[in-house]
């Protein structure tokens, strides 16, 4: 039994229900945040006021638990006074829709959670991982539930990005370098490599690194020691590698642009990340999760979507994935008005007709930022690459490589 006061907080809870989540949940913790209705696109206002008995998850310590809910009003005359809620283990939640949220990633497709597994596993290990997926997919936060998994997890983790520098900034802001290397080199600096010792360093599109750049870095993960720029001495480091790639790094090795020897020693685990698309029964309930946490703010209330804009959403092909969604939520969570998401509060390009997606495109993220809509945002933004890429929902680096790709120039 869940007793929840009339501003939808926890007020006390069963030591019955207490002893199934071991204890985590605490008293004063808004309902919203430990409650999610279960299929995903039933409000939470709707269950506390319907009365009817529903499928929820209660999300206690980073896990989150197939319950069936069923809400008593505690009426004070006309008004509620405050709710009991009877709280049950699902009966009949199947292991395929069961949801769940791991280290921030929330999802009820079995082969992410197949993803997680797998994370957990090989989190005790030395093992280097690769993950794959696109734009949004949360690779970054796989790697740092690879590392708070770890046995390093007290040491540091550091994340570059090596598609967001210039190889010659690259390679020192990785190994360092010392005072005088190059200019404006004023004082010796140690480098990710370095800071990350002890610890895990994410190195996040890594099949953007030069190629000399990766002669260099296997040196370094066969020696297990940095030179610096402008340096002589190898200094020793203990780090575990972790990679992230929106591209199969099996092509780019067969185009020459990758070496196949840094690829084995950095895809000894490779994880693959299903894109949203893929997954189209977490859009709804992420899109729901994304606009609780917008009621935070307090400004507004959304409850539903009109079956326009379900639809839409159901059947947008989210080239930025749940970055993207995410987005959009908050888009129409600012632009709307009342309890419902209207198709008229989504983002403009969801009311454009739109060209048919391919299936499953390999890596249709950078097929589907066309140049026309690349421009189009630069034109509508004056410029400005960060709002860009955030009305296209993807992050700034995605944009800047598709601008790479595409030789287009810009200002800033
Ligand atoms: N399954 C998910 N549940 C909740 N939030 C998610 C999920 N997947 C991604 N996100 C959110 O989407 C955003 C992008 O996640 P993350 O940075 O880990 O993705 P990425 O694959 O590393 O992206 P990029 O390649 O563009 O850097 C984050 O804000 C993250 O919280």
């Amino acid at each position: 039994m869940l007793l929840v006061d009339e501003a939808r907080k926890v007020a006390a809870l069963s030591p019955a229900l207490e002893a199934a989540l071991g204890g985590t949940l605490r008293v004063g913790t808004p309902l919203a945040r430990v409650l999610v209705p279960g299929d995903g696109v039933e409000p939470l206002e709707a269950l506390l006021t319907e009365g009817r008995e529903a499928s929820a998850h209660l999300r206690v310590g980073g896990r989150s638990k197939a319950v069936r809910v069923r809400a008593l009003s505690l009426a004070q005359g006309p008004r509620a006074a405050g709710w009991v809620l009877l709280v049950a283990p699902e009966p009949t939640a199947g292991p395929s829709r069961r949801a769940e949220l791991f280290h921030g990633l929330w999802t009820q497709s079995p082969e992410l959670q197949r993803v997680f597994r797998i994370v957990e596993k090989v989190a005790r290990t030395e093992s280097s991982v690769l993950v794959r997926g696109e734009s949004g997919t949360g690779k970054e936060h796989i790697a740092h539930a690879l590392h708070a998994l770890s046995t390093r997890t007290r040491g540091p983790f550091r994340a570059i990005n090596c598609a967001a520098l210039p190889p010659n900034l690259l390679e020192s802001e990785l190994f360092g370098h010392v005072r005088g290397a190059f200019t404006g080199a004023v004082r010796d600096s140690p480098g990710h490599f370095r800071l990350a010792d002890k610890g895990s360093l994410f190195l996040d599109e890594v099949a953007e690194m030069p190629l000399d750049l990766q002669a260099k870095m296997l040196r370094v993960l066969e020696t297990r020691s940095v030179i610096p720029v402008g340096g002589r001495q190898p200094v020793p480091v203990d780090v575990r590698i972790l990679a992230a790639t929106h591209r199969p790094l099996r092509r780019e090795v067969e185009a020459g642009r990758f070496r196949a020897d840094l690829m084995y020693r950095l895809r000894v685990v490779p994880l693959f990340l299903p894109a949203l698309r893929e997954r189209r029964g977490d859009i709804l309930p992420l899109a729901l999760r994304f606009l609780e946490e917008l009621h935070q703010r307090g400004t507004r209330r959304v409850e539903r979507f009109s079956p326009g804009a379900r639809k839409l959403l159901e059947e947008h092909p989210w080239p930025g994935n749940v970055r993207e969604l995410r987005n959009v939520m908050e888009y129409a969570f600012v632009i709307g008005e009342g309890p419902v998401v209207r198709e008229a509060d989504l983002p403009p390009e969801f009311s454009e007709p739109r060209a048919p997606v391919p299936a499953t495109p390999p890596a249709s993220r950078d097929v589907s930022l066309e140049p026309g809509r690349v421009q189009a945002a630069l034109a509508q933004t004056g410029g400005n690459r960060s709002e860009a890429a955030r009305l296209l929902g993807v992050s700034r680096v995605t944009l800047w490589r598709r601008l790479r790709d595409l030789n287009m120039a810009v200002k800033r």
